[in-house]
């Protein structure tokens, strides 16, 4: 079954996709932490961390975009995964030292396409769930409807650039804080973030019995899909920060602005359905960590609903296929209602400074 019809526009298909392929993800994720094998391997510094879920994730979403849309560049995390690819432009990021892993002899002729499918249909739960809840992954053949903006509806596949984060928050994936991670399909154009799909895998599992995981879209310019959002309280102003990743200058930033409650927690997508869910009027992160994966996703869908992500001195932060991977000048992001150039102006000098791009 086809995802959509090709009468429907080009961002329209490729965010019904990109749900579909995050859900798959999200099986992957919640399958090799059932499993208790993470395959753990460092990559830049020791808190710069890959797991199998982020390799097995993003050979599922890269296969299964590849596949849908070939002349779109996708432009992932993690890398060797999209090696074996037949077309389409695929940049490999990989920095880290492949591990040996030897495969049963009833596995070998297995192909990506098929690992993706074979998932589709072996429903997991998490601990806190019991064995008898029904499944709530959406079925990743289920096209969604997503309205296209008058002015993105002759996008071609040749000007998408797509930013994937298999797996956003492995620190904390590793340490168990399940609800902190994100799986981020960020899709932009011209340079701009102009639509996003956040997956949250273990949405809803200390709730045994609701539904688990959910998947937020959104398209600039148009609609956000999958959750309500909520306005952040008035009379407070609660920050939210990195909480693997801090430094000094990540705490004079936070400092500066005043804040009657500060939440340090992992993941960009994670810190950014604070904002929409009105659990956090800022997110604050003076520090170069964040890459363009962490961000293009996140920012599309707080746009779309009214919030701002720019870097901490304002300045919109470039989505181009050859932009620098990473956002080297910081991130700032607010709630919709709140007054992002404010929260630009009290950023210290120094810290500014220290942020060169
Ligand atoms: N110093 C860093 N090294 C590697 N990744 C970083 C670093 N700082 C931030 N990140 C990425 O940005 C995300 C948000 O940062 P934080 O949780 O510290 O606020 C992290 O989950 C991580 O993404 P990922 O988990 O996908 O590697
Ligand atoms: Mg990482
Ligand atoms: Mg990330
Ligand atoms: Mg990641």
């Amino acid at each position: 079954m086809s995802l959509a019809s090709h009468t429907t526009p080009l961002l329209s298909r490729i965010i019904s996709s990109s749900v579909a392929a995050a859900n798959q993800a999200g099986i992957i994720i919640r399958d090799i932490m059932k499993k208790g094998e993470l395959g753990i391997v460092q990559k830049e510094s020791a808190r710069d961390l890959q797991t199998e879920a982020d390799r097995a994730a993003q050979r599922c979403i890269i296969t299964s975009l590849n596949k849908h849309f070939p002349k779109m560049t996708i432009i992932g995390e993690e890398g060797e995964v999209e090696s074996s690819l037949a077309s389409g432009q695929v940049f490999d990021t990989s920095t880290h030292t492949p591990i040996n892993v030897t495969c049963p002899p009833t596995l070998t002729s297995l192909s990506e396409e098929e690992v993706c499918m074979l998932s589709t249909h072996t429903p997991t739960d998490t601990s806190t769930h019991t064995p008898t809840d029904t499944p709530t992954d959406t079925p990743t053949d289920t096209p969604i409807n997503v309205t296209c903006p008058s002015t993105l509806t002759s996008l071609s596949e040749e000007e998408v650039v797509v930013w994937v984060d298999p797996l956003d928050g492995t620190a904390e994936y590793t340490q168990g804080l399940l609800d902190h991670v994100t799986v981020l399909i960020g899709i932009a154009s011209g340079g701009k973030a102009i639509g996003g799909v956040i997956h949250q895998p273990y949405y809803n599992y200390q709730n045994p019995g609701s539904a688990l995981g959910r998947t937020v879209w959104g398209v600039v310019g148009g609609e956000v899909g999958g959750m309500a959002m909520v306005k952040p309280p008035p009379g407070k102003l609660i920050v939210t920060t990195t909480r693997s990743h801090s430094s000094s200058t990540v705490n004079d930033a936070i400092t500066s602005v005043s804040p009657t409650e500060v939440l340090r927690v992992g993941g960009a997508g994670h810190k950014v359905m604070l904002l929409l869910e009105g659990r956090a009027h800022v997110y604050i992160f003076a520090s170069p960590g964040c890459k363009k994966w962490d961000t293009c996703a996140p920012q599309a869908i707080l746009e779309a609903a009214g919030g701002v992500l720019t870097d901490i001195k304002g300045i919109p932060i470039p989505y181009h296929a050859t932009a620098p991977h990473r956002n080297s000048t910081g991130v700032l992001a607010t709630a919709k209602g709140q007054d992002h150039g404010t929260f630009v102006d009290k950023i210290p000098s120094h810290v500014k400074d220290n942020l060169k791009a």
